[in-house]
């Protein structure tokens, strides 16, 4: 351990502080919905960043922020990593040294793997990787965690807690962690690809652009509800929209012409090897890391 061994590990989430180290998009995102909920309190927060303006952004949640990573380490109990995944390492580099056994790593990193980071951090550093998403802002996410191999019971309790008062959350082993982040990291952004197309479509047949967007987003919000809701198969209520000889089956028709599934399918793929490749790239620096020491 780095300093402290007699540090207590805080137990209650309540009583933790929060740090997020880069303030930007998904850490707002989190950070909003954290203290939306009233699990966390603004004032037990604090954030860093070195641009100005996303500190400023964050900071209209009333969060402490700083440009020093360090003082986030040194203040928190529970640090989020929130960096673009080239940064993680030079991150953890800088702060290792002032790791104790107080600070539970979240890192949100897309592909960076739980071994590169705790090869960086002091050993027993307790540290649990976490694929969320962007409507965590709006209390309506998809997380999965996967605890590191010094992460204790009540740090997946208090993960599962957070993550799971901004949307749905769920653990799995770390192998699953590329695959969640082709399918429900970067889904979203799939999500508004097909509203943005549907409503284009509607514009095209005729409808103003305002309508059209709106009937969009609320028709793919209303059929993804109904498969959460009924729990039945999304085959089973696609059969009962298509009428015999009916508008939908046509539709239906033209898209599978178009290969619409496979595009879906392809699009998960090659996010979840973006994943695996960007984890791959962070490892080789974190072996050679360890080799010097
Ligand atoms: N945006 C998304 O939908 C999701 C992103 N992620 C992951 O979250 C992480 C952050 O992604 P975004 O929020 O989208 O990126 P972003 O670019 O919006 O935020 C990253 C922030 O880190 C700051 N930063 C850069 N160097 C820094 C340093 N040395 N010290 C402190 N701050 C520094 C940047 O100024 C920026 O504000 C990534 O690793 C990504 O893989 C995970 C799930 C979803
Ligand atoms: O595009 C990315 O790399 C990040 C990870 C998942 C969503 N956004």
């Amino acid at each position: 351990m780095a300093s402290d061994e007699r540090e207590e590990v805080p137990k209650k989430l309540e009583e933790m502080s929060v740090g997020f180290i880069g303030a930007g998009r998904m850490a707002q995102a989190l950070c909003r919905g954290f203290i939306n909920t009233g699990l966390i309190k603004s004032s037990s927060v604090i954030a860093s960043d070195l641009d100005s303006n996303m500190l400023n952004y964050i900071g209209e949640l009333g969060v402490k922020t700083t440009k020093n990573n360090k003082e986030v380490v040194q203040n928190c109990d529970l640090i989020v990593i929130a960096v673009k995944p080239h940064i993680v390492t030079p991150i953890l580099k800088e702060v290792s040294h002032l790791v104790s056994r107080r600070n539970l790593f979240v890192s949100i990193a897309a592909g960076v793997t739980l071994d590169t980071i705790e090869n960086y951090l002091p050993p027993k550093t307790r540290v649990i990787r976490v694929m969320p998403n962007t409507p965590a802002l709006i209390q309506t996410g998809a997380s999965v965690f996967a605890p590191g191999k010094h992460a204790l019971d009540n740090d997946s309790d208090v993960v599962a807690t957070l993550l799971s008062s901004i949307g749905i959350c769920a653990e799995t082993s770390e192998q699953m962690m590329d695959a969640v982040t082709g399918l429900s990291g970067s889904g979203p952004a799939y999500g508004y690809m097909a509203i943005e197309s549907m409503a284009d479509g509607g514009v095209k047949m005729g409808l103003p652009r305002d309508l059209a967007v709106k009937l969009a987003a609320q028709t793919l919000m209303g059929a993804a509800k109904m498969v959460l809701d009924t729990g039945k198969h999304p085959g089973q209520l696609k059969d009962e929209v298509c009428s015999p000889g009916g508008t939908t089956i046509a539709a239906v028709h033209s898209l599978e012409k178009s290969g619409f599934r496979a595009s879906l399918i392809a699009a998960v793929e090659a996010a979840t090897e973006r994943s695996k490749e960007l984890g791959r790239k962070e490892e080789e620096g974190s072996s050679r890391q360890q080799k010097r020491i």
